[in-house]
């Protein structure tokens, strides 16, 4: 009754806005899988991954290997995908999805299939995933206004497409975006994308969104653009303003360098991104707050495991994200609904983009939050013209991994994308 018939793994493409950080500019086209798990009686399981080469070559080994498995065993999942997946590695940036080494290759495939497999656990049982992690501690879900600086048009992309948020370069344009996204989506919390410019000019930024938005949590996340010496400098001019300091300084020694003088807790999603990183972070006391991503944590058990580690370890815990459509966003908001001390407004990329894989079209956001669906599974479905239409995308445009540097460097071809910056 719950053995997999079939498994479909589709690569898409989606549109993305020119989007700034420290490594360049986002390309005109995100990729991501689509991954569909089949059992006997026609019932399926979704899920949403990275949707890369090398992702798409071990996710397509893996699903050969698949046929046949009981959707209730994740620890045979587990087997395969540790039996399975080669570990090459791959250099783009700061994408947080493309491992390169079997620790944390093993938990981003086995994510990828995890998802899926509880969507279908949920559909057989007749319970959300939420209530197979234990049920829900909230309603609701919230985000935060993610916002980053970018350009206003892809100067170097083939068509005319021009998203909806024009340039954003300057503090006012940020205030600016950030109203526009409250005012869409009713966020009542704010990340900025930091990074891309000299830190004085982005603090000023931070200051104009403190005097816009006096009431909201704001954050800033340089991805590990500054310097310890550059951090150390400007903590001052962040003390009382920050809810916390994301990834300022690159490594765990830098950002424990920075923690023996900051006031503000110290996050990341960069520095601790799987269970082997906690021994170093712990002993070096180099961050406060783990963001979270189901993704790339070896999905949404290992979610739940993450917060009772934070837990034990006194850290906060957060939620990272990249890229994604409503199927991502409804596992995040299944994991995100499941785990007490998930204490932040989770983030996501979902405002900047317009295209969707799931029947009904975009998840619809209250008050910045996502309501945690009852229905069996993950509370989606797949629509199969759009996901034809996002294969095709997929097909025709060239990409193959993403790779910021190489985009920023049709710029500016001396850019390096190297960091610190500052
Ligand atoms: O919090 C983060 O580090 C991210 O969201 C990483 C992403 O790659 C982000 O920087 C982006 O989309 O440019
Ligand atoms: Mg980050």
């Amino acid at each position: 009754m719950s053995c997999i018939s079939s498994v479909v793994v589709t690569p898409i493409a989606f549109r993305d806005p020119p989007l700034l950080n420290v490594s360049g500019v986002h390309e005109p086209w995100a990729l991501r899988s689509i991954i569909e798990v089949t059992i006997e009686d026609g019932r399926y399981g979704l899920s949403e991954s990275y949707g890369d080469e090398q992702t798409l070559s071990q996710l397509q080994t893996v699903a050969s290997h698949l046929v046949g498995v009981d959707v209730f065993h994740l620890n045979e999942l587990k087997s395969i995908v540790e039996a399975s997946v080669s570990h090459k590695s791959q250099e783009n940036g700061i994408e947080l999805a493309p491992g390169t080494n079997q620790a944390t290759t093993v938990p981003r495939i086995f994510a990828a299939f995890e998802v899926a497999f509880l969507d279908l656990m949920g559909k057989i049982t007749e319970r959300s995933v939420c209530d197979l992690l234990g049920g829900k501690v909230r309603d609701a879900v919230p985000y935060s206004a993610y916002l980053f600086y970018k350009y206003g048009h892809h100067q170097f992309s083939q068509d005319d497409w021009v998203d909806a948020w024009g340039e954003v370069l300057t503090p006012e344009d940020i205030v600016r975006s950030a109203r526009q996204m409250i005012d869409q989506y009713g966020f009542q919390s704010i990340k900025l994308k930091g990074g891309v410019f000299e830190p004085e000019q982005e603090l000023l930024a931070v200051r104009a969104l403190r005097e816009a938005f006096p009431e909201y949590p704001l954050r800033i996340d340089p991805n590990g653009g500054w310097t310890p010496e550059t951090t150390r400098r400007l903590l001052p001019q962040m003390e009382g303003v920050l809810q916390y300091l994301e990834d300022p300084a690159s490594g765990k020694d830098s950002m424990a360098e920075v923690h023996r003088s900051a006031t503000m807790p110290l996050a990341t999603n960069m520095c601790v991104i799987g269970f082997f990183d906690f021994p170093e972070a712990i002993a070096k006391q180099s961050v406060d707050v783990i963001l979270s991503d189901h993704h790339y944590w070896g999905g949404l058990q290992a979610t739940r495991e993450l917060a009772r580690v934070c837990e034990t370890w006194g850290l906060g815990l957060s939620m990272h994200s990249n890229s994604h459509l409503g199927i991502s966003l409804m596992a995040m908001t299944h994991a995100a609904a499941a785990i007490d001390n998930l204490t932040y407004a989770c983030d996501t990329h979902y405002p900047w983009q317009e295209e969707e894989v799931i029947v009904g079209g975009k998840v619809s956001f209250e008050e910045g939050s996502v309501r945690v669906p009852d229905a069996p599974g993950l509370g989606v479905e797949l629509d199969r013209d759009a996901l034809q239409k996002l294969a095709r995308n997929f097909q025709e445009c060239g990409i193959r991994s993403r790779n910021d540097v190489k985009e920023m460097q049709k710029y500016d071809p001396s850019w390096t994308g190297k960091v610190p910056r500052f």
